[in-house]
């Protein structure tokens, strides 16, 4: 039993989830292993149990079905021995927005907005009372970008990091870390999963290289990181400039423009 934090990894039988838990699993930690597959989830349980001497355990959860995310929650919410989430599970879809139907939209949501907040919801009192621990929330670039033409999808990654970022300012100071991941296009099922062919795809990191940047930005504390943007003064000129439009909004009548 390791005198670490416990983390809780969502999506862990494959691609970024996977090589967060042997990565936590290296540095020392149990993991609770969450996804559909439980076949995968043991295999890898079994080898991080064998590789580190860690605590391993498969957790067979469809984060889409409101009554298995429940279960996970209150684990969440009553395991002391947990510290740590990393909110990894997430799909993308196939087609674009006319063509998505209202149940794959839907389903979407339930995994990649609906899961990740109630779990967050689920731990963050007990970590904030504690005064420690961390969330970590997969976002993404596409989250940055609708000219990517990935509507939902990329809707729902938004999501996590206003969430994130959010979090960030209302218990960040009670010493939970929240941190937004934003990946940009990186080898793993997700592509297959959604019918496009990951070799047609310029520019693809490859997972290992993720993971280790964005845990390098866990270490660091960061709130926001992007392991595929090489220039940070871009995202801090983006942010920044958000920013300054905030004490503009405060506002009694509308801008001139529209007069
Ligand atoms: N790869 C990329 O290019 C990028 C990925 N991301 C994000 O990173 C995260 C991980 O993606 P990635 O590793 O690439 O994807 P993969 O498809 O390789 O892995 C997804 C993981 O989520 C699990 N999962 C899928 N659906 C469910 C469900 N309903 N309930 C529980 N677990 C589920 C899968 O396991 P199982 O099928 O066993 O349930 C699997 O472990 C996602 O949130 C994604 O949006 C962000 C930017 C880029
Ligand atoms: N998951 C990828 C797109 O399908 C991404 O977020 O870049």
């Amino acid at each position: 039993m390791s005198t670490l934090p416990t983390v809780v990894i969502t999506g862990a039988s494959t691609g970024i989830g996977a090589v967060y838990a042997d990565r936590f699993a290296r540095r020392g930690h149990d993991l609770i292993l969450v996804a559909r597959d439980l076949a995968r989830l043991q295999a890898l349980a079994e080898r991080l149990r064998a590789d580190y001497g860690v605590a391993a355990e498969p957790l067979q959860a469809d984060l889409a079905d409101p009554a298995q995310l429940a279960g996970l929650e209150r684990l969440l919410r009553d395991d002391a021995r947990i510290g740590v989430l990393v909110n990894n599970a997430g799909a993308t879809l196939p087609g674009g927005f006319l063509e998505q139907t209202p149940e794959q939209t839907a389903q979407l949501i339930a995994l990649n907005v609906t899961a990740p907040t109630r779990l967050a919801a689920a731990i963050a009192p007990r970590l904030a009372a504690a005064g420690s621990g961390a969330i970590v929330n997969l976002a993404s670039v596409v989250g940055l970008a609708p000219e990517f033409g990935m509507s939902v999808y990329g809707a729902t990654k938004a999501f996590v990091q206003y969430l994130s970022q959010s979090l960030q300012g209302e218990i960040g100071g009670k010493g939970v870390y929240v941190q937004a991941v934003l990946p940009a296009a990186t080898r793993t099922e997700i592509w297959e999963r959604s019918g496009r062919d990951v070799a047609q795809i310029p520019g693809v990191m490859e997972v290992d290289a993720l993971v280790d940047a964005a845990l390098a930005g866990f270490d660091r504390r960061e709130a926001v990181t992007i392991p595929p943007l090489h220039d940070e003064s871009l995202w801090q000129a983006a942010d920044a400039a958000r920013k300054a439009m905030l004490p503009h909004y405060s506002q009694s009548q509308p801008a001139p423009r529209y007069l």
